[in-house]
């Protein structure tokens, strides 16, 4: 889809000549008050209710961005912040079909009307774009690399933006964790090797931001998580038997969840159809 390999590594040799993180800055001056901005903008946004973590992207001086993984209840947070920054917002990125909250990219696309939403091929679920391994989702000089890591759902999938070394996991992978495989298309063996060859194949010193965190917890490292992850450092027969017997409660609002998701959150459709 967007294919922005070649661009992308153009702009890695370019900004690598900036300043000392790697990246340039920008100094904005607001109400006398001066805010030096990174070129690129990373908010880990968190919505107490479903414990999960969203996150907008962007470049500030392109001043686009993209948002992974919004919670319906949080659109009008999530949209002051794109406003205060002057941000535009290109996408709307869900790494898979979500089972304990709504989405909320059908609210922010009334918001955004020309915000596209993007979801795995794999996922069954309806979006304007569907990505798949090998494809980079493009926000100003910086993009996110689509990597497909079923097992939690088929159709989960995992952001990396090589620009800042960091991947964005969703329920795939959690710190000290993982998704559970007990329900959707649920799978612990595939989990296992998604971890392992999608995400652990990642250089250590990557940082992992997930959907969740039950614990109060906000980033890890590959090599943290290679080394420390109680789940995904047993043999794959000890992680199977585990996943088999975690015994979870069943996410309490699934059954009104689900078909909402599937269509990326768009619920007029939803009571247009019944
Ligand atoms: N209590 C919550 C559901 C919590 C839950 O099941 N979390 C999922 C990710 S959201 S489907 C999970 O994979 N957890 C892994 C784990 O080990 O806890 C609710 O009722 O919504």
């Amino acid at each position: 889809m967007i294919a922005a390999n070649f661009k992308s590594q153009l702009f890695r040799q370019y900004r690598n000549r900036g300043n000392l993180f790697g990246g340039f800055s920008k100094v904005t001056v607001m109400n006398n008050c001066r805010l030096a901005q990174d070129t690129f903008v990373l908010r880990q946004l968190f919505d107490q209710e479903s414990w999960t973590y969203t996150y907008l992207l962007a470049d500030y001086v392109a001043k686009e961005a993209i948002i992974i993984d919004p919670v319906i209840e949080q659109v009008n947070r999530d949209h002051s912040i794109l406003k205060r920054l002057g941000l535009n917002l290109l996408y709307c990125a869900n790494t898979h079909v979500h089972a304990d909250h709504v989405t909320g990219t059908g609210e922010l696309k009334k918001l955004i009307p020309s915000c596209e939403s993007i979801i795995s091929l794999c996922s069954g679920a309806q979006a304007d774009i569907y990505v798949k391994s090998g494809d980079e989702i493009q926000f100003g000089r910086y993009s996110v690399e689509v990597r497909q890591t079923p097992g939690h759902t088929n159709g989960c999938i995992t952001f990396v933006c090589h620009d800042e070394a960091i991947a964005f996991t969703g329920d795939c992978l959690l710190i000290g964790g993982c998704g559970r495989t007990d329900f959707q298309e649920g799978d612990p063996e595939t989990l296992y090797s998604s971890i392992h060859e999608q995400i652990f194949s990642l250089p250590d010193y990557y940082k992992v931001y997930p959907a969740h965190d039950y614990t109060g917890q906000t980033v890890s490292t590959i090599g943290e998580e290679k080394t420390y992850n109680p789940r995904l450092s047993k043999s794959l027969d000890e992680f199977i038997e585990l996943m088999n017997n975690l015994n979870l409660a069943y996410p309490k609002k699934i059954d009104v969840n689900l078909p909402i998701n599937l269509k990326c959150g768009i619920q007029e459709e939803l009571k247009n159809n019944d």
